[in-house]
């Protein structure tokens, strides 16, 4: 039992009194001079039980004090005392409650800003009386006097004490987790407690059920957008009206509902979340064009046309490189019609795609001494010529540097290849006369190109001649 100084019986009418910031008993009456003794005296009474409080909990620091409840608008203190104990009488324990905002998770680990939301802050029973059945008429008493019910109290950082009395008093065992240091238990967010929630202290955020979207200025609402709780409270509003009357309620709903969505699209995710992302090439083939057209039904005429429209695009790919093959040979055989010893293999780097060397005429361009982007275009769209300078992949967009070079010679009955070394970009060789053999080196590297076509598709050495053999019905 706690004693003090002074009796206690003035400021105790009745065993439990209520104490708010004013630190009076509800029930006091008297003059200036009298309540300036009484705030005095209860100063003492709550600080003394608040740091026993502290030292029952293992707290460094007491969490009631007389100047904190002071200062506090929305926090009352109820207190136990026995007024027959000792010459004095003595305080035994000690409830503090208040109301605070807080966000906090659901059942469903949704985040709901609860304003108001009654908490039990601060709980103490002298050692010497506990178990004894105080601390339930300490708690009874302020359920009443607030007109809470224990499962809508959210409880701040509760001991095992406290958790077994609310266990063995009130049956509340499964709590719902939470990111603070606030004890839920479930049936905190009932619908008792949004019907009652004003009366309870729950007077949620307004935005809570429009529509089952759940929108609040909580961190996780700002990133990740709006939270679709489902929507038994439009329902619930729906099916209570009748006639016209939920007519036009239904009208409110939906304009409401545009609302809403405009304003989800405002608080929609930024960040790299919101990023506009680029057109993927590869989704407007694959689609066909629908988006822009706005052919999103889906039916069977609308399939079929996003059919059309692929066959379409395939073909003009098929026909483009087929233009592609076709300039490829074509430059293949400006270039050897002269013959010219062939370019020292060398090596280089892997990405470089290197056009035959340059034949010392003047017909061919001199090659830049800088890259240049002009010279760059010319190996894109129609007028597509030489390129004046080494090409690499970033220029070509090609992956495989004999790229078309298969596609223009393949092997026929006609023709034979025997390219056993390396493979220079548009360097086609023809190695020998047909039915003839390689006999040595000297005569696969004197036989690399083709020389002047004559007659017969036979060169004047008697090689095939790829003119003549070149065909676009390939
Ligand atoms: C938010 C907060 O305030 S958290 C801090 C809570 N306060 C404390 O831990 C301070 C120390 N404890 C106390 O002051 C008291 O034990 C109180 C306030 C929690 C409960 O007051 P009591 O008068 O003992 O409660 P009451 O007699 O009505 O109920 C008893 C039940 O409380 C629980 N309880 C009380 N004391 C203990 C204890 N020492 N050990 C375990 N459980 C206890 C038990 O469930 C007990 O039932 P049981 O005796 O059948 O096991």
């Amino acid at each position: 039992m706690v004693e003090f100084r002074f009796d206690i019986k003035p400021l105790f009418p009745q065993p439990i009194i209520k104490v708010a910031s004013n630190l009076l008993p509800h029930t006091f009456r008297g003059d200036r001079r009298q309540c300036l003794d009484a705030t005095s005296k209860m100063s003492e009474i709550i600080d003394r039980l608040g740091q026993l409080s502290a030292i029952s909990q293992g707290l460094n620091k007491p969490v009631t004090t007389a100047q904190r409840l002071r200062m506090s608008e929305n926090q009352t203190i109820y207190l136990l005392a026995d007024t027959e104990a000792g010459h004095n009488g003595a305080v035994i324990g000690l409830l503090k409650v208040g109301t605070k905002d807080l966000y906090l998770f659901d059942e469903k680990g949704q985040t709901r800003k609860m304003e108001q939301s009654p908490s039990i802050l601060d709980f103490y029973v002298h050692e010497s009386r506990q178990r004894a059945g105080l601390g339930k008429r300490l708690f009874e008493t302020m359920l009443n006097e607030e007109h809470w019910t224990p499962v809508k109290c959210s409880v701040d950082r509760p001991s095992e004490k406290l958790l077994g009395f609310l266990r063995k008093h009130y049956g509340l065992v499964r709590t719902i987790p939470q990111a603070n240091n606030f004890v839920l238990y479930e049936g905190f967010f009932g619908d008792e407690a949004s019907q009652n929630g004003s009366r309870n202290g729950h007077a949620a955020s307004p935005e809570r059920t429009k529509n089952g979207l759940h929108i609040t200025n909580s961190p996780n609402t700002q990133l990740f957008g709006a939270t679709y709780l489902g929507d038994e409270t439009s329902k619930q509003k729906r099916f209570g009206r009748r006639g016209s009357e939920s007519q036009q309620h239904h009208q409110q709903q939906q304009q409401q509902q545009a609302a809403l969505l405009q304003q989800i699209t405002q608080i929609s995710p930024n960040g790299r979340y919101g990023a506009p992302r680029p057109t993927c090439s590869m989704a407007e083939i694959i689609h066909a064009g629908s988006a822009s057209s706005g052919k999103g039904g889906g039916g069977g005429s609308a399939e079929s046309n996003r059919g059309n429209e692929i066959a379409d695009i395939a073909e003009q790919l098929q026909m483009q490189h087929l233009q592609t093959v076709e300039n490829h040979i074509e430059y293949e055989l400006e270039q050897e019609q002269e013959p010219e010893p062939e370019p020292e293999p060398e090596p280089e780097p892997e990405e470089v795609i290197t056009p035959p060397t340059p034949p010392p005429k003047s017909k061919t361009p001199t090659p830049p001494k800088v890259r240049s982007p002009e010279a760059a275009e010319s190996i894109i769209g129609d007028n597509r010529r030489a390129p004046a300078f080494q090409l690499s992949k970033q220029h070509t967009g090609m992956k495989n540097r004999s790229f078309g070079v298969g596609m223009a010679v393949m092997p026929t009955g006609k023709m034979e290849f025997n390219q056993e070394e390396r493979e220079d970009f548009g360097v086609v060789k023809i190695n020998r006369p047909l039915g003839n053999e390689i006999t040595s080196p000297v005569q696969d590297n004197t036989d690399a190109m083709s020389t002047v076509s004559s007659t017969g598709g036979l060169t004047d050495q008697g090689y095939n001649d790829l003119k003549f053999y070149h065909n676009k019905l390939w």
